[in-house]
């Protein structure tokens, strides 16, 4: 037996017919081409002084237990591709590589508008017919998970407070590189993003689209480009429907995969699948439906909740979105769906 070699020593070189011992994560000597663990050697146990002899219970293969430099990642290899995330192992990664500076990419800047003027802040006392800001929560924290810088308003159903806040969203400067609203899109008459966009455009200072789109929940839709800020720079804007499953699945299918491009987020989409479902559902065939739901024990869909777009809660409980395609009005226990995961 030669010097013990603690992690963190490099031990000497060993003569043939020699052994070390060793801690796991040491440098393998020079000389040496394997290593036994202790409970293999023949008496199992540290202590022994230099120039004991031992054995081993069984032959030992060359290269046993030694992990080789360069196993991992080696010297010219892509450690990270552009555009990763940096998540958890990404930046372990980095840290084990020696790299403790990259460059990122600048997090969008995102203008979240909760309108409506029954919304209250998250928290505050609620009058009669007021609704805290649900939207406002989830979809600042959807937009936080593809690395959005997100700031939330919200704006009662008044056209100047609407073009107020577009034009001085926030107090120290800062400009978003995209609006999402909520709310006040569909065909009533205090409209309030539909009216301001209007009127913005009617001034020149936006160009806007309001439709339909044959979904449910998420049919009445929105875009502009829309004059924001003091300087009046263009941006994209995208008007979603104020029911919060309305929103959120909104945000799910039409923004996500497209913020998650911009921001380099891989997968743009979540994992998608098909399985059969659990229970019969019926469905408007005039429109793709998307219904929440969970995969049970032996893979199958269970709807969660009911097609409502204020089942929010619901929502809350489910793993997957369920689609149910335009054109179709039943689908059988055992038929099968399309699904994607939400986070
Ligand atoms: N006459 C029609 N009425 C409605 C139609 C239609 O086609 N014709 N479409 C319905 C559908 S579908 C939807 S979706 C909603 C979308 O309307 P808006 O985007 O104008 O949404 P609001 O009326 O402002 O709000 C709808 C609902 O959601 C609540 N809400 C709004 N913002 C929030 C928030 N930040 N947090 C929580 N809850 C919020 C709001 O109080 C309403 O109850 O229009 C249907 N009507
Ligand atoms: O389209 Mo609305 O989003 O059904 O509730």
């Amino acid at each position: 037996m030669a010097e013990p070699i603690p992690a963190g020593h490099v031990g000497d070189r060993l003569l043939p017919g020699t052994a070390a011992p060793i801690m796991t994560g040491a440098p393998v000597p020079g000389g040496a081409d394997a290593v036994v663990r202790i409970e293999d050697v023949l008496p199992p146990r540290f202590g022994q002084a230099v120039g004991d002899r031992v054995s081993f219970t069984a032959p030992v293969d060359v290269g046993t237990f030694v992990r080789r430099a360069g196993s991992d990642v080696s010297s010219g290899d892509v450690l990270l591709p552009a555009g990763s995330p940096l998540g958890a192992a990404q930046l372990g990664a980095l840290v084990a590589s020696g790299i403790d500076r990259v460059r990122v990419a600048d997090a969008p800047r995102v203008l979240l508008v909760s309108t409506g003027s029954e919304v209250r802040g998250a928290g505050e006392t609620l009058g009669p017919g007021q609704v805290h800001d649900a939207n406002g929560a989830s979809l600042a924290a959807s937009l936080r998970v593809v690395g959005a810088d997100v700031r939330v308003r919200t704006v009662a159903d008044d056209v100047a407070a609407f073009r107020s806040v577009l034009a001085a969203p926030d107090h120290a400067g800062w400009a978003p590189d995209l609006v999402v609203t909520t709310g006040g899109v569909s065909a009533g008459a205090y409209e309030v993003v539909r009216l301001g966009l209007g009127a913005l455009a009617d001034d020149g200072l936006a160009d806007v689209w309001f439709g339909h789109v044959a979904m449910q929940p998420g049919g009445p839709q929105g875009l502009a480009t829309v004059a924001v800020g003091p300087d009046g720079g263009r941006v994209p804007l995208v008007a979603f429907p104020g029911n919060p499953v309305s929103a959120l699945a909104s945000f799910e299918l039409f923004l996500r995969p497209v913020l998650a491009q911009a921001t380099g987020l891989r997968p743009v989409r979540r994992g998608r699948g098909r399985a059969p479902l659990a229970d019969a559902v019926d469905s408007p065939p005039a429109l793709h439906q998307v219904r929440r739901g969970m995969l049970d024990d032996v893979g199958r869909v269970v709807l969660v909740g009911g097609p409502g777009s204020h089942l929010l809660a619901r929502y809350a409980e489910a793993t997957v979105l369920v689609h149910v395609p335009l054109g179709v009005a039943h689908l059988d226990a055992g038929d099968e769906v399309e699904y994607e995961e939400i986070g």
